[in-house]
């Protein structure tokens, strides 16, 4: 980090504590037994196993089938199937409904059943419940979330790291966190232009980026510099032009969306020559790449180049919650003015007892990386299209287009969502395929047959990874 940097965080760290708004978390020990944690108590395996498919295969009934076929809004009353005397399905009767191979989900690794993660959530909720219920910094901070703090800053090659309860708080809280830094700091109530905080994001980043930012705007401590989508060229210029001193970028590692990496190493090198803050929402990344799980900046060997590590644990984790890798001085920062950490109750620790399992199985089932990459390879060798991650995106252009698509999809027996705005903008609507460990080839080959019927591979737009579609 730039010694500038590590100068404002100190310094609005002494004026929180003249004002007495320094935070501390007083983890609370429920857990006798520190061996919980160590990793002894966590069974690890080698190859694909019957559980991991049900992080893939999934039910619907047939009247939400009908209506998934004929776009009909739904406020997710579950119908529940019945057998043939009606009975309660896992009584006697069989199930019905309509099966599905989900092409849609985030469970990358296929962890969210893995018995390892399911074993630490059980036990931890036959002994402690959901633990006592409050913020981190009232009383719902336990050793469960110390120790899952210490994994993640750990894998992430941090000094620490801050639990949030999602990922969306994550951001949220460390964008107003950044921001404090300019009203701490202003000479008047208001800070001045030249006082503020500048962040430079490019323009596909998470919406809860973009909230956090418009938080921080409306507060009056940010101002944002959207750059175009990986255009280091216009950042560079941006950075140049700006005359405010305190520089941050912030950028999604792997884009949830268009499924294509941010250019690490151009923003390592920009970041030595314009001293900004780093700051990676690493959601997409953490644990599916990277040798050991560590992330997109670890496949990238650029982890000392990234200041800030957002992340979530409710994708490649299986399980659900956020966090933020940073140096304690910024976890002090954060603790003390993020308020969408402040303001929340802390995660169960059933949460993140698996979590922590999670983060154990993660690493040392380094198998299940390598099997995401050879789903990567399968689906660009069966398809020609030159994917690069496990986030596929193949854009069909109008809403009516990624509907037809995602419909046809879905007769073939695939779940797989047409993306549409507001979340991407109009006219690139897509269809949005996520590959996991827990896929096989022969799943990937179904998947391909299927979408041939409704893609012309061969009009591919590689620039836009843009597909004509048939329909
Ligand atoms: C890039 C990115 N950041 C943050 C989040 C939010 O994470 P969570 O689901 O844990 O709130 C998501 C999830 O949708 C995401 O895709």
């Amino acid at each position: 980090m730039s010694a500038n940097w590590d100068e404002w965080v100190e310094a609005a760290l002494s004026k929180l504590e003249s004002l007495k708004l320094l935070r501390s978390l007083r983890p609370i020990n429920v857990s006798n037994n520190s061996s919980n944690f160590d990793g002894h108590a966590y069974h690890v395996f080698d190859s694909l196993r019957q559980w991991d498919r049900t992080s893939v295969e999934v039910t619907i009934s047939d009247s939400t089938f009908r209506n998934w076929l004929n776009d009909i809004p739904s406020c997710g009353a579950i119908e529940v199937p019945k057998g043939e005397e009606g009975n309660v399905v896992g009584k006697s009767c069989s199930r019905s409904g309509k099966k599905l191979l989900l092409f849609s989900g985030n469970d990358y690794l296929g962890l969210s059943a893995h018995p390892t993660i399911r074993m630490a959530a059980a036990k931890a909720a036959q002994e402690h419940g959901m633990g006592p219920r409050g913020s981190a910094l009232i009383c719902g901070y336990t050793d469960y979330h110390g120790h899952l703090e210490a994994s993640l800053a750990e894998l992430k090659k941090k000094e620490d790291c801050l639990l949030c309860p999602t990922g969306f708080a994550a951001n949220m809280a460390f964008i107003v966190a950044v921001g404090s830094i300019a009203s701490l700091s202003a000479s008047g109530r208001i800070p001045a232009r030249a006082e503020k905080v500048a962040v430079f994001s490019d323009a596909l980043n998470h919406a809860s980026i973009i909230d956090g930012l418009r938080l921080g705007e409306r507060l009056h401590c940010i101002e944002t510099f959207v750059y175009r989508h990986c255009d280091m060229s216009h950042l560079d210029a941006l950075l140049s032009d700006c005359t405010i001193s305190k520089k941050v970028v912030v950028t999604d590692s792997l884009f949830s969306m268009d499924g294509d990496f941010a250019p690490m190493t151009e923003l390592a090198k920009l970041r030595k020559k314009h001293s900004f803050l780093l700051v990676i929402d690493d959601a997409h990344g953490t644990f599916t790449c990277g040798e050991g799980g560590g992330g997109v900046a670890q496949e990238f060997d650029c982890e000392s180049d990234v200041d800030i590590c957002i992340g979530t644990l409710s994708k490649a984790a299986g399980c659900t919650g956020g966090f933020i890798a940073c140096s304690k001085r910024w976890k002090q920062l954060v603790m003390s003015r993020g308020r969408s950490f402040i303001f929340s109750t802390a995660m169960p620790i059933p949460m993140a007892a698996a979590a922590h399992a999670a983060t154990f199985v993660a690493e040392k089932e380094g198998w299940r990386r390598k099997a995401i990459q050879e789903r990567v390879q399968d689906f660009r060798d069966l398809t020609g299209i030159p994917i690069t991650s496990h986030i596929v995106s193949i854009i069909v252009g109008s809403e009516e287009k990624s509907l037809l698509a995602s419909r046809h999809m879905l007769k073939s027996g695939f779940h797989v969502t047409a993306i549409r705005p507001p979340t991407v903008p109009p006219n690139s609507c897509r269809l949005r395929i996520t590959l996991s460990a827990a896929h096989t080839r022969k799943d990937v080959k179904k998947l391909a047959d299927a979408l041939s019927r409704c893609i012309n591979f061969q009009d591919i737009d590689v620039e836009n990874t843009e597909l004509l579609a048939k329909l």
